[in-house]
């Protein structure tokens, strides 16, 4: 056994989309390290391209609080945009009712999935001022412009436009074919306020009353939360151009003499028969969809087989095979009486720490597996510790053997299960191993024990 040594500094490498390279991670601060997520917009059910998102975030966010004391998590909700608007008015619903639904069902979905609840999680419509002070002070150092009720930014003001997102905004101008607003001075010109009409959601300001830009929010929302500067910003690559380039423009410009985020990491697309999963295109499946035919930790372990900057093709076989996958890990686990508690294997914490790579920490869940089902408890303890940095094998393999089967299936097996111990009481035993056989026909084992009777598929 080597002798337990101090444990080395953190060894994190992030893959920086600005830098375009896999970096250190250098914390601005070691003591308190600042996570900034975009969140959902939320007017219907989310899709599991938009939870592979979610999930990136959470095996990000469970590393870092591993590797130092501090760790505050920001993901917002966008409450206000003209989807919502439009869906509410198609359901004859209050925008409000649409949106507090959504976020309840959201909350649900991520919560069924193991993704741990962001530190703070501010809804744009509550950030209306602070949205309105950075207008305004982007208006006041010129990089803003008022025009016909809108106030637009101007992207020919901050010439470090486009380094973020790797784009040329002559380019961009040049290949614009869409038609330009009239309010604009130049094509590549964002919206930070609009104007509302009575029927649309709005607030009073100094342009009129109207409703603030998409990008604008996350820029106020950042700041408030984590201030000028923080450490991370992520989101899905579909989000780098123009969201996040917009962002960085808008954020700079308000604080000159700030960073804003030091590295941002953006995970690929989930595909669908080589297309982005996405709600406007309508070839998306909600998390709700998948819960319904498989376990939500099968899903998570799916969308974590991965790489998360390697987009991800989805397949009912991949499912398949990752419940397959569990039942193997599970079946290591219940190897082993009394699982050991365990630090997390510092083989799993290496493989997160090389820009989170999952596949390979999944591979060396495998390694503990195997050693746990040689009857190793360390190993199982390892195992299961390794499975909580990934948000896995938390569960109790038992029910983990019981579970995937609807509930209504499950209670009449439970149901067979008190009949026969009923009849064994009767001293009918003649039916009790009827029952039995009926159960085992079904891939039902049961296991009797002074406890009672426990049960799980074959
Ligand atoms: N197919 C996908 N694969 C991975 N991440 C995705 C995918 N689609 C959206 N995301 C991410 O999900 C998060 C939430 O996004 P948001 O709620 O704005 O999605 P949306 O725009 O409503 O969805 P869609 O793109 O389907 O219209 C963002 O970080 C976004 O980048
Ligand atoms: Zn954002």
């Amino acid at each position: 056994m080597p002798h337990a040594s101090q444990s080395p500094a953190p060894a994190l490498f992030l893959h920086d989309s600005q830098r375009r390279a896999t970096v250190p991670f250098q914390p601005l601060d070691p003591a308190h390290i600042k996570v900034y997520y975009c969140g959902p917009t939320v007017y219907d059910l989310a899709h599991i391209g938009n939870l592979r998102a979610m999930l990136t975030a959470d095996v990000l966010v469970r590393l870092l609080r591993t590797l130092y004391p501090r760790v505050t998590f920001v993901r917002n909700i966008t409450d206000v945009d003209d989807k919502i608007t439009a869906r509410a008015r198609a359901n004859g619903e209050d925008i409000g009712a649409l949106t507090q639904r959504t976020t309840q069902e959201f909350h649900k979905d991520l919560a069924a999935l193991g993704v741990l609840p962001p530190d703070i999680e501010p809804r744009a419509t509550h950030n209306i001022g602070e949205m309105q002070a950075m207008i305004a002070r982007l208006i006041e150092n010129g990089h803003a412009y008022e025009a016909q009720g809108h106030v637009l930014f101007s992207v020919g003001s901050f010439p470090s436009y486009g380094a973020l997102s790797g784009r040329n905004p002559d380019e961009l101008e040049a290949g614009a074919r869409v038609e330009v607003a009239p309010y604009k001075k130049a094509a590549g010109d964002f919206v930070l306020w609009k104007p509302s009409d009575a029927e649309q959601p709005g607030w009073e300001s100094p342009w009129g009353r109207g409703r603030p830009g998409w990008h604008i929010e996350c820029s106020a929302m950042s700041h408030r939360y984590l201030g000028d500067s923080f450490d991370i910003h992520g989101g899905g690559s579909d989000l780098l151009f123009p969201h996040h380039e917009n962002e960085r423009a808008q954020s700079l410009c308000c604080f000159p003499h700030s960073q804003f985020a030091n590295y941002w990491v953006h995970n690929a697309m989930l595909l669908v028969e080589g297309e982005k999963m996405s709600k406007s295109l309508g070839n998306f499946l909600t998390i709700r969809d998948v819960l319904a035919q498989a376990p939500a930790e099968a899903l998570r372990l799916l969308l974590l087989g991965a790489h998360y900057r390697s987009t991800l093709n989805y397949t009912q076989a991949g499912l398949n095979e990752a419940r397959k996958t569990l039942d193997r890990f599970y079946r290591a686990l219940s190897s082993v009486t009394d699982i050991p508690e365990a630090p997390v294997p510092q083989t799993v914490r290496a493989a997160l720490e090389e820009d989170l790579n999952t596949p390979k920490a999944i591979a060396e869940l495998h390694v503990l597996a195997n050693q746990a089902m040689g009857g190793d408890r360390d190993a199982a303890g390892a195992l299961r510790a390794g499975g909580r940095l990934l948000g896995l094998l938390q569960d109790d393999p038992q029910l983990w053997f019981k579970g995937g089967a609807s509930v209504e299936e499950d209670a009449a097996i439970e149901g067979l299960i008190a009949e026969r111990l009923a009849a064994k009481k009767a001293r009918d035993f003649a039916r009790a191993d009827a029952l039995r056989d009926q159960l085992q026909a079904q891939g039902i084992v049961l296991e009797d024990t002074k406890d009672g009777t426990s049960w799980r598929r074959a």
